[in-house]
């Protein structure tokens, strides 16, 4: 894999691995576990199991989505459905996670057969569209959620945002993923690869514009490749 796609963000991959291995590790649900290495497996020549959220994230969504107490929840952006069952598993029984993607194949290859087997599968509803036009759906619908994972287009995340904290209830959480995209949003232009520009660029003006929005409180998280949490107070 490109050395510029590692998501981790510590300087040390000795000190990663340790993390992996103390805390992370023994922790993962057995069929996150397989959901990952399947993943890898049919994704990782291509490059694009990159897109799945790092084990220890996993973690800590299944964590932001029990010390919310969420119950409806909402994600943008499934792949296989690594992040997708992490909420899934931490959802109460009767909880439910609408997923968006514009592509359902990699969720049907890969994930459906864990998520069945984890016994989640009647919490999620999968949505098949581009994500603007269902968001803007659930906005005339006067929607209410009480979580959102945002993992999909970067560029539109400014636009998602617009959206989504209007459909997120107050005193509940959006969380932005990627938003250090790979280190590259510290680096001068000059240091950035031309491929990394466009998605770097975006995620720039979002974390600026999510530091002066008074309608949350935000905490950038810098596990996995940040993710920057958004608790709407107005
Ligand atoms: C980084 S991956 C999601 C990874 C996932 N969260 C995980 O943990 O494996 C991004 C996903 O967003 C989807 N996507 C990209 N643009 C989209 C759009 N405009 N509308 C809906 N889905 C989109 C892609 O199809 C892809 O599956």
């Amino acid at each position: 894999m490109d050395d510029m796609y590692k998501k981790n963000i510590l300087q040390s991959d000795v000190l990663r691995q340790y993390i992996l291995e103390t805390s992370v590790y023994p922790r993962e649900h057995e069929q996150l576990k397989q959901l990952r290495e399947v993943t890898l497996e049919y994704y990782g020549a291509t490059g694009q199991s990159a897109m799945m959220v790092p084990a220890e994230e996993g973690l800590f969504i299944s964590m932001l989505v029990k010390i919310t107490n969420a119950k409806k929840t909402l994600e943008v952006g499934v792949f296989t459905g690594s992040s997708l069952l992490s909420t899934a598993l931490a959802l109460p029984k009767d909880g439910q996670v609408t997923a968006i993607d514009m592509d359902r194949e990699a969720y049907e290859k890969v994930g459906l057969q864990f998520i069945r087997e984890a016994g989640v599968e009647h919490k999620i509803n999968f949505i098949q569209s581009d994500a603007m036009s269902t968001l803007n759906e659930m906005l005339n619908k006067s929607e209410e959620f009480d979580f959102v994972f945002v993992d999909a287009d970067k560029p539109n995340y400014l636009k998602y945002h617009e959206i989504l904290v209007k459909l997120v209830k107050v005193g509940g959480l959006i969380g932005y993923d990627n938003t250090l995209w790979f280190g590259s949003v510290a680096l001068p232009d000059e240091e950035v690869p031309e491929y990394m520009m466009e998605n770097r660029n975006a995620l720039k003006e979002l974390n600026s514009y999510l530091a002066s929005d008074a309608r949350i409180e935000i905490a950038q998280v810098p596990i996995g490749d940040g993710i920057t949490l958004c608790r709407r107070v107005k």
